[in-house]
């Protein structure tokens, strides 16, 4: 599979697969891996890329006809550009609709853009997206996305401020009818979680990954760790996989982002690695 490396000060280095412009790897200045890939990840274009930065796009998880998570991290984007800046090196990968896209039923005319940014001191990188209608036909577009970050932390010592209060799906819950949840106090991780919150806090701490995480223009936040069973029937993550990582997942989800053609839509993801 083709990737681009990007690299900054110190031990810093960012890895992005064209397959689903799949950020993998993000190591800062002192050489710290702050994003978590399964050891088992399959990357044969068979499927998704487990763990790193998934863009799912145009359809979050199954919320809509399509495969989960919509079809943009199970295609080849091309790289564009990459190029230094002053902020700091980058990588710009696209995509656009193909016959497979045109027959699905999400059938517009779109272009995807990703630029990915490593900060000159290795320990930010920026996410920018933005989604632009490219119909001929005049029909505006809707879609859901999100940025499926899976951060490497433990779980189990990993607690989460700034939540409390927020209404939340808890896609754990079998009984449609109790979906809706209001969280009391911070959220914690002694067993799976799987929730959508609504109007999440644009600056998310993760302290056990000494990280703080920056969102624009995806007002959910979505929060997962398989725990054991779910994670023992991953086929391609190790048993004792969902102890490394947490995936804090910025999204759009609750109102789908509607795009006029010839208008686009872009949202941001800032990382920092903070001591
Ligand atoms: O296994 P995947 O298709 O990559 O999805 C992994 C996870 O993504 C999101 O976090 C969803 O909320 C979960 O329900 C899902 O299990």
């Amino acid at each position: 599979m083709n990737t681009t490396t990007l690299s900054a000060d110190g031990q810093s280095a960012l890895v992005v697969h064209h397959f689903g412009a799949h950020v993998t790897s993000w190591k800062n200045a002192a050489g710290r891996e702050m994003i978590y890939t399964s050891p088992t990840a399959i990357y044969d274009g068979s499927k998704a890329i487990r763990g790193g930065i998934p863009v799912c796009f145009p359809q979050f998880a199954k919320k809509g006809p399509l495969r989960q998570h919509g079809f943009a991290r199970n295609m080849i984007w091309s790289l564009d550009q990459a190029f230094e800046q002053k902020s700091g090196a980058a990588a710009r990968l696209v995509l656009a609709d193909t016959d497979e896209t045109r027959n699905s039923e999400w059938p517009h005319s779109f272009q995807l853009a990703l630029i990915i940014t490593l900060a000159s001191d290795g320990n930010s990188i920026a996410l920018d997206m933005s989604v632009t209608n490219k119909n001929t036909n005049g029909e505006a577009f809707s879609f859901t996305m999100a940025l499926h970050s899976y951060f490497t932390c433990d779980p189990q010592i990993t607690t989460l401020h700034g939540f409390d209060g927020l209404s939340y799906e808890d896609n754990t819950e079998t009984n449609l009818a109790s979906k809706i949840k209001s969280q009391a106090g911070k959220v914690g991780f002694g067993k799976e979680v799987d929730r959508v919150y609504f109007d999440a806090p644009d600056r998310i701490d993760l302290s056990t990954a000494n990280l703080a995480i920056y969102k624009k223009n995806m007002p959910e936040a979505v929060v997962w760790n398989p725990h054991v069973e779910k994670a023992a029937a991953l086929s391609d993550m190790p048993d004792d996989g969902w102890k490394h990582f947490l995936c804090i997942e910025p999204a759009r989800v609750a109102t789908p982002a509607v795009v006029e053609p010839n208008n686009f839509w872009t949202c941001s993801l800032e990382l920092k690695s903070v001591i």
